[in-house]
């Protein structure tokens, strides 16, 4: 049995302005380093052994607070930081190959990268709901399909980070090693509709806190067997 932490990134600075942000890498404001502070106080009885975040700093930054404000989370072990490059020229400029008794890896990936926003970037989400409507705004944020004007849909994010779910993170899972993942609103709708086999329909429903620590036990199959959302 293993937990798997879900936290979507503490508010960020366009979060604050209600603005659409997507691949936009804003950082977080002092709101959103406050609340990435309140999760890690409410994980302290929690210990995790690698972490997993997207390339976008305002998750980064989620991640490092919250493995890093409390002594516990990480268990003694120090976190560093895994740039997951795809240039096979490229061969660490750390030159470390890691200890993995000392170090709990933090392992990058733009595979957990919010959904690609398009046109909609930038733009204030209560304007844009006025210009096209209500409905039709709400279907491009939280519709499986239907994809936001030059933007990815919830569909599209699932096919890059469902597999990436499966092919890295799950593995550490199965053999019992506790996952903390700091991503984003919607590639962790993506997760955790794999997660909870969520239908088209109900995945509509599904709204994420920033901070918000989403916990699920799995088994060794890698099936969700307990779900705690620590509000
Ligand atoms: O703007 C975004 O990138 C996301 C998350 O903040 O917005 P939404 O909640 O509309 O999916």
């Amino acid at each position: 049995m293993a937990k798997l932490i879900l936290v979507r990134h503490g508010q960020s600075l366009w979060n604050a302005e209600n603005k659409f942000t997507g691949w936009v890498d804003v950082p977080l404001g002092a709101q959103g380093r406050a609340e990435a502070t309140i999760a890690a106080d409410k994980l302290e009885t929690y210990r995790v052994r690698v972490c997993f975040t997207s390339l976008l700093f305002r998750a980064i930054e989620t991640a490092i607070i919250i493995l890093t404000e409390g002594d516990d989370l990480c268990d003694g072990r120090i976190p560093i930081i895994k740039h997951d490059v795809d240039d096979e020229d490229w061969h660490g400029w750390d030159k470390y190959k890691g200890d993995p008794e000392q170090e709990l890896p933090v392992y990058l990936s733009s595979r957990l990268d919010e959904r690609y926003y398009g046109e909609l970037q930038g733009l204030n989400k209560a304007e844009t709901a006025v210009e096209f409507g209500t409905e039709q705004v709400q279907l491009w944020r939280r519709s499986y399909a239907v994809a936001p004007p030059g933007g990815e849909s919830l569909e599209a994010t699932v096919k890059r980070t469902v597999p990436f779910f499966r092919d890295r993170i799950l593995k550490h899972l199965m053999d019992g090693d506790n996952v903390l993942i700091a991503a984003h609103g919607n590639s962790l709708r993506a997760i955790i509709m794999h997660l909870e086999k969520l239908t088209e329909a109900a995945i509509v429903n599904v709204e994420i806190g920033t901070g918000i620590p989403i916990i699920y036990d799995l088994n060794a199959n890698g099936q969700v067997t307990d779900k705690v959302i620590l509000h």
